[in-house]
């Protein structure tokens, strides 16, 4: 039995020797590399925060002392030292540990969702709670890693944080901890990035953690006395400490730089932290993969977050067939190659969104901005006013907070920008918050805003270029991740939608949505063994909704859209009130992903889960369509049974 089969609560990590503590580390750390290299995951970050969370979890007393992760990727060591090591080989799975905190999974897990930048706000709100409830002597620990710091709202937290009382009853005890590994996936970029890297490449940062080591181990000083002699004996390394002044300036106490993997500094630095009694900012510089070798030579992403490897050589398992991003990074290139006004800004996932190859060949067209979407919008939007049309490309669940800056200062303006969303849709194994399934419909109500949802890889190659065509309003073109399905070729178009299907009777018009075209068709195919014709359409562009949709609409007896997308407020719910508004009386039904948080599946169980699949819609237009022949028998109005 090893030593990480006796954590059975943090508590007994404070009986460990140092041999134990030791042991415990590297026992952590095999079991990341080998449950990841079967499930996929987040194995980089985790292997980076190994020692700075045994140490957290010695010196808080978690839960009563919550310590948050931001972003929450990194919380799989957390996980195991919280009792959940003997479920951690079923990381990701339907039913298994989700990928990211989980308040259904523990007391210790406070904070599940997984979008970056977050922690000190929640962090700040505990302190508070805990001032106001007058138990100020619990405190609250927040790791945040350097890229999450570049996020705007993080400043937000530390503009409050810092404000707060240092002492006395209503102080606020706030210990944050900056994971600072110099990387997003990439190097972390920015301003900040620069002052926080500058110690890594500056000779005097073996000194600067020398000095810091040696004070913090010789001093029994804690609060203002150790942080009074820290400062001292660092001034000489002032200019060298510049995160140390830029974070002082802001009136938050700063201790470091140190040693991340040393586990027994940041044991002591925690300890000096928790005795100040206010809020603190404990700077651990630490490796994204540390203790694993394929992890620290992966130049691109230092395995952020593979899928399945080969653990004795960090290979990818298998092959993975062409993927979407593949795509788009091809149609990318190629219009950066016929337009100079083309340029490309990414929120610190160059790799992840594809946009690598059109770095490489256009370097002073791509911007990365940081985690930073709202800034990325509004940027772009001045690109554009400036006369370049900018493509920015996310993860669709990552834009939903820049929503304002696309309503008010991109479409307001009519700029001609450019969002590319990748992971529309269901994302799957990373959990709720990181499915793309609300984009088709926040984006509705935005004036002039277009929305295309290409099909396969053709039509993302057709319709990213009519995208980049329009100049006077935002558009938006989304698609699912993973691999890109074989090419759906029209019969027809009519009108700006594509037909895919024709049957001998007109009994169903079935508008399939993006991704969703292979299902419709599937739907299609079995429908017709029922003797029930259905005409399958792609609309391309899902807003505004295309008017042809009406007059195919009236040719039928029931219509039905289906949408990887969530179905309130979606593209079912515009296209019901075109009919309306045309007088179209059509009774239509639209599918699309109930109005839920998801749990982590693989997508295609998802998708089976929730009926949008060819036989789950199958199944449910038969029922519509016997409902309409009873109807139509019992000379009921027909719209009775199937209007929602
Ligand atoms: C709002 C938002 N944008 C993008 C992401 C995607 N993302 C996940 S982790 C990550 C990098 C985080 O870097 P850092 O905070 O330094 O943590 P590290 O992985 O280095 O431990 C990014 C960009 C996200 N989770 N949330
Ligand atoms: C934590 C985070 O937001 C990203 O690392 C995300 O998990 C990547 O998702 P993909 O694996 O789909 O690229
Ligand atoms: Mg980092």
């Amino acid at each position: 039995m090893g030593v990480l089969d006796r954590i059975t609560d943090p508590r007994v990590l404070r009986g460990l020797s140092d041999a134990e503590l030791e042991s415990l580390a590297a026992e952590i750390r095999d079991r990341l590399v080998s449950t990841v290299a079967r499930t996929g995951g987040h194995l980089g970050p985790n292997l980076g925060v190994v020692e700075l969370t045994i140490a957290a979890h010695r010196v808080f007393d978690s839960p009563r002392d919550p310590v948050v992760f931001d972003t929450g990727h990194q919380a799989y060591v957390h996980k195991m030292l919280t009792g959940r090591q003997n479920d951690f080989d079923r990381l990701k799975q339907a039913g298994g540990l989700s990928g990211y905190p989980s308040r259904a999974e523990s007391e210790h897990d406070w904070v599940e969702n997984s979008h970056a930048s977050t922690a000190l706000s929640y962090a700040d709100g505990m302190a508070k709670a805990f001032a106001v409830r007058g138990e100020s002597e619990r405190t609250v620990v927040a790791v945040i890693g350097d890229g999450a710091l570049t996020g705007g709202m993080a400043w937000e937290a530390i503009n409050n944080i810092a404000d707060g009382p240092q002492t006395g009853p209503g102080r606020r005890p706030l210990v944050i901890v900056v994971n600072d590994n110099g990387r997003s996936y990439s190097p972390t970029v920015g301003g900040l990035a620069k002052r926080l890297t500058g110690l890594r490449t500056d000779p005097r940062y073996e000194q600067a953690l020398e000095v810091v080591k040696r004070t913090l181990g010789r001093t029994a000083l804690v609060g203002q006395p150790l942080y009074e002699a820290l400062h001292g004996v660092k001034k000489g390394l002032k200019d060298l400490l510049a995160p140390q002044g830029m974070f002082e300036d802001l009136g938050l106490k700063y201790i470091g730089p140190i040693d991340g993997h040393d586990r027994a500094v940041v044991e002591q630095a925690l300890i000096q932290a928790k005795g100040f009694g206010g809020p603190v900012l404990v700077h651990c510089l630490t490796q994204k993969g540390y203790g694993y070798e394929p992890a620290l030579r992966d130049e691109v992403d230092q395995m952020h977050g593979p899928g399945p490897f080969d653990p004795a050589t960090g290979r990818p398992a298998g092959s993975p067939s062409r993927q979407w991003t593949d795509v788009f990074s091809d149609t990318m290139v190629a219009a950066g190659r016929e337009r100079s006004d083309v340029v490309a800004i990414t929120a610190a996932m160059l790799g992840p969104t594809g946009l690598e190859a059109f770095a490489r060949a256009f370097p002073d067209r791509c911007f990365d901005v940081g985690i930073a979407e709202q800034h990325a919008t509004t940027s772009a939007t001045g690109m554009a006013m400036a006369g370049l049309h900018p493509v920015v490309v996310l993860y669709a669940t990552f834009l939903n907070r820049a929503f304002d800056q696309i309503l008010m200062d991109c479409a307001l303006h009519r700029a001609g920008v450019t969002f590319v969303l990748d992971r529309s849709g269901v994302t799957g194994t990373d959990g709720p918050s990181h499915n793309g399934m609300w984009d088709m419909s926040i984006l509705q109500p935005v004036p002039g805003l277009r929305i295309a949802a290409p099909r396969d890889g053709t039509r993302l190659l057709e319709q990213f270029a009519e995208a980049l065509d329009v100049d006077d309003a935002p558009t938006v073109v989304r698609y699912p991740k993973g691999s890109v399905p074989q090419d759906v070729e029209a019969l027809e178009r009519v009108g700006g939608v594509d037909v895919l299907t024709r049957a001998e009777t007109e009994d169903v018009l079935l508008v399939a949505v993006g991704a969703m075209a292979g299902a419709g068709v599937d739907a299609a195919e079995r429908l017709d063994a029922q003797g029930v014709g259905v005409t399958v359409v792609d609309p391309r562009w899902v807003k505004p909704v295309d008017e042809a949709l009406v007059d195919l609409a009236r040719r039928h007896r029931l219509v039905v859209t289906v949408e990887d997308n969530g179905r309130v407020g979606g593209v079912g719910s515009a296209v019901a009130q075109v009919l309306r508004d045309a007088g179209a009386d059509v009774p239509i039904r639209d599918f699309g992903i109930p109005q839920r948080f998801l749990d982590h599946a693989k997508r295609d169980e998802i998708l089976a889960d929730v009926g949008l699949t060819g036989q789950g819609l199958a199944r449910e237009v038969s029922g519509l369509v016997a409902a309409l022949d009873s109807d139509t028998e019992a000379g009921d109005d027909a719209t009775s049974t199937v209007r929602p």
